[in-house]
């Protein structure tokens, strides 16, 4: 794959993204990368970043590259071309588009955005989509990336929507091991960082909003984060919109502003905002390792994807019925019919989401990724109405660094629903998580919830579940299967939560 000069300053021309072009010699672009350590012979160096250092531009050129884009010059550096643009970000995704030659044309792209459930929604489609494509569906998720057949072609993702070149790379790869459909989660932080500028979706979906990811690094405010939100769907050509999310008006104007009402979809829980909803799903029963559902078609262009019946899920929680939904819609659309999509998504389960073990005289453990007030509160609700009598005992801590919201979050919902809680470390970062617990802490109500803090994550893990009793419920918070702890700028290995409590209950029952 290459590039030529002219061509990319037409590109950036188009797209008013050029300040001027200093160019000392014509060169074909064979490679494109925003990381010094990188670059080769001929390639293109993009300055980019909140830490970036000049020395990273002369490694480039060391490296081989030719050609940097930035939106500043760097006048010591002889001997290169610049593109002086005014963002940068932007420019990286357009070139990055062209350099891998579009690979987003060659598949149908279904994407996910909200602040809970993306990961969910993802692999739920994934699956009914593999069993309909005859396995080419690639996924790009926060757990998983999946770029084809091959073992290696699977790897744990570093981010949860890839830096616009590592997407387009990727896509590339998908598309020529055969991949024919692409399901992908996309952050609000990915529009904040124009990782996804200029790319569309055949099917965009939003599943709803709950205040998170604001503060330093992330967004400055609520309005923000939603507007990012938002460019999603107004890059589809079809928009699926869960109708119970909040700020439901704002989502449907912006879906309408690009799309035509008869290529949005709404769909709502029996008895939420279900008045004008193509589809609607209804809890038909769930049991501690299952949950069951209806979903009914309420329009013509409903009833014609066909998607409508009884389906069976292996992830209980109720949130899961409307992620299932979301992705039942989301294969509907790209073609896969009802019995694929109920045979498909009755297994599936999702590495850290609702995970459950069974102890003989303890408690039912559930390992779930809850890690904010929205899903700590959805999850717990959920465990309380489905276990009235049982005491609810939540093993949690909150990260250092970025969402400091989330600590008088978590507090409101364990005031809600929990009846014990271990306080314990979750990636501080470079805070003291003691600072961190006490913080959650003081926003308890000490006369509803017994709390505990054992910074120690193994050993609150295990005190929890030593502590429990037969009909208790503990519910391991905040990690899902995250493998690490980020202390420090380092991150220091931590089995899992699942992995610590399975050695706890070995070790009880032994
Ligand atoms: C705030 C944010 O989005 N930051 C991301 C961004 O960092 P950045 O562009 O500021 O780059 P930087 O880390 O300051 O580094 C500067 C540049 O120097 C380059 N470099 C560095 C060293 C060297 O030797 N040579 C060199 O060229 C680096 O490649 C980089 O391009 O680009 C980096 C990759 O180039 C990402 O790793 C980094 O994500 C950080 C780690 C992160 O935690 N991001 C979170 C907030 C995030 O994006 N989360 C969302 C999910 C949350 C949501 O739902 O919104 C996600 O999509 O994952
Ligand atoms: N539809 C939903 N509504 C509210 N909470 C949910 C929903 N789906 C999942 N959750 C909760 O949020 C947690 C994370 O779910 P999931 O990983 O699917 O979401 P995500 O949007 O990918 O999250 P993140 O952006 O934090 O990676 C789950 O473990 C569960 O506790």
């Amino acid at each position: 794959m290459t590039l030529i000069l002219n061509g990319c300053i037409l590109l950036l021309q188009e797209h008013q993204l050029l300040e001027y072009a200093d160019i000392v010699f014509d060169n074909e672009i064979t490679s494109v990368t925003y990381d010094s350590r990188q670059a080769t012979k001929d390639g293109m160096f993009f300055c980019k970043g909140t830490h970036f250092e000049e020395k990273y531009l002369r490694q480039a050129q060391a490296n081989g590259a030719t050609t940097y884009v930035s939106e500043i010059a760097y006048p010591e550096i002889k001997g290169m071309n610049a593109l002086i643009v005014n963002d940068v970000q932007k420019a990286m995704a357009l070139l990055g588009a062209a350099f891998y030659n579009y690979p987003q044309n060659d598949l149908f792209i279904i994407a996910f955005t909200g602040t809970k459930g993306k990961t969910t929604s993802s692999y739920f489609t994934h699956s009914v989509l593999q069993n309909y494509s005859n396995k080419k569906t690639a996924l790009f998720s926060t757990v998983d990336r999946i770029l084809g057949p091959n073992p290696d072609q699977k790897f744990k993702s570093n981010l949860t929507t890839p830096e616009s070149l590592d997407l387009f790379h990727d896509m590339r790869e998908a598309v020529n091991s055969g991949m024919k459909y692409l399901v992908m989660e996309v952050s609000s932080q990915a529009y904040k960082r124009n990782r996804v500028y200029g790319l569309k979706y055949d099917v965009g979906f939003f599943l709803n909003l709950t205040p998170d990811h604001i503060g330093p690094n992330e967004h400055p405010n609520l309005a923000d984060y939603l507007h990012c939100k938002l460019q999603l769907l107004v890059n589809a050509k079809r928009c699926v919109i869960n109708a119970d999310t909040a700020y439901f008006e704002e989502v449907y104007q912006a879906a309408k502003a690009t799309t035509q009402p008869e290529n949005i979809y709404l769909f709502a829980h029996a008895g939420g905002n279900d008045q004008h909803a193509d589809f609607v799903y209804q809890n038909q029963e769930s049991t501690l390792s299952e949950n069951e559902f209806c979903l009914k078609a309420q329009t013509k262009k409903a009833m014609n994807l066909k998607i409508a019946g009884q389906y069976q899920l292996s992830l209980i929680g109720d949130f899961n019925e409307a992620n299932a939904t979301a992705a039942i819609v989301g294969a509907g659309l790209a073609g896969a019919s009802y019995e694929l999509a109920k045979t498909s998504i009755c297994d599936v389960t999702i590495p850290g989401r609702m995970e459950s073990l069974k102890t003989k005289d303890h408690g039912t453990i559930y390992v779930d990724y809850a890690h904010n007030y929205g899903s700590m509160s959805v999850l717990l609700g959920f465990l309380k109405k489905k276990y009235p009598h049982s005491k609810i005992i939540v093993v949690v801590g909150s990260t250092g660094d970025k969402g400091v919201s989330r600590r008088a979050g978590f507090a409101k919902a364990l005031n809600e629903n929990a009846d014990v809680t271990y306080l314990t470390t979750d990636d501080p970062g470079f805070e003291d998580p003691k600072q961190i617990c006490q913080e959650i802490d003081a926003k308890i109500d000490h006369n509803r919830v017994l709390v505990k803090t054992i910074l120690d994550r193994q050993e609150a893990i295990k005190i929890a579940i030593l502590h429990s009793r037969a009909q208790d419920i503990v519910v391991l918070a905040g990690k899902g299967e995250d493998g690490y702890q980020k202390i420090k700028g380092r991150d220091i290995a931590y089995p899992n939560d699942l992995k610590v409590a399975q050695q706890v209950i070995a070790e009880i029952e032994a």
